[in-house]
């Protein structure tokens, strides 16, 4: 068993009345392929955003590696390798792949500063940004304003800028959601090469995608975990089965993968 990268301890957050996070205490271990699933409304968004940063638990605590960073800026968590998905904004729209991806790598390399220089000064940042736009198959789009690439394309250009950073913990929040089906082969093709050391750690609402990835799923209910295993385990369990009763995606998808 492989040590523990990302731990929360009793992660507690309140929403006036609410409680969106119930007594949360996580473990993803190196290299894991984790997900995180459940209903609707369950916490996972609020949880993922208290992993960045950008929300405040109201106490428990987020440890990286061994450090506690629960106080830390979302900027700061980057610095120490742990990375979420981008959403691509209206700046990097206008950019094409291989200028946002050069941006990335200028960027984790210290060089952002030198970004606005004519690409190709930097050979080591062009090999990297060329073996991204390989990995993510954008090779053949890399020079077109991103734009106006296909919805998918975009999607897995989010997940390169995120890989860009050399994250030691990859939080990946829906990368198939709204991916139309001819372009989700890319997607699951992408997710399952990405990088053996480094933690994936999963949100989906797609349990084909779910239990073709995950080594590890956790199930939260109502803030809370319900439950956590390997994949098998939770397609069998009855508890999970019940919180998902009406929904035979998870049967399904047990039935197929588990
Ligand atoms: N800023 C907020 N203020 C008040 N309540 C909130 C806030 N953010 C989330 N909640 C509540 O916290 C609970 C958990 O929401 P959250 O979005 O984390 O769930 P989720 O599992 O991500 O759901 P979904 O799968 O629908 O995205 C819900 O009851 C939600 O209404």
């Amino acid at each position: 068993m492989s040590q523990p990268v990302l731990q929360t301890h009793a992660l507690v957050k309140r929403f006036g009345g609410i409680t969106a996070t119930q007594n949360v205490s996580l473990s993803v271990r190196a290299g894991a392929r984790h997900a995180l699933i459940g209903p609707n409304g369950a916490g996972k968004t609020t949880l993922i955003n208290q992993l960045t940063g950008v929300l405040a638990p109201t106490s428990g605590s987020v440890v990286l590696e061994g450090r506690d960073i629960t106080a830390l800026s979302p900027n700061a968590r980057v610095g120490l390798g742990l990375v979420r998905t981008f959403q691509i904004n209206q700046l990097f729209a206008s950019l094409t792949p291989t200028q946002a991806l050069a941006l990335a790598v200028s960027s984790r390399r210290g060089l952002a500063h030198r970004f606005w220089r004519p690409l190709g000064q930097s050979a080591e940042v062009a090999a990297d940004v060329e073996g991204l736009l390989q990995q993510f198959r954008l090779a053949e789009l890399a020079d077109r304003p991103t734009r106006e690439l296909p919805y998918g394309k975009r999607r897995l250009l989010e997940i390169a800028l995120a890989v860009a950073l050399k994250p030691r913990v990859l939080l990946l929040d829906e990368p198939a959601a709204g991916v139309p089906a001819a372009e989700r082969g890319d997607i699951l093709a992408t997710v399952a090469a990405l990088p053996a050391d480094v933690a994936v750690v999963l949100i989906e609402h797609d349990m084909d995608l779910v239990f073709s990835f995950a080594d590890h799923i956790t199930v939260l209910v109502n803030g809370a975990m319900l439950t956590e295993g390997a994949p098998d385990e939770i397609a069998a369990d009855p508890l999970v089965r019940e919180v998902y009763l009406g929904d035979t995606s998870i049967v399904h998808a047990g039935g197929t993968h588990g």
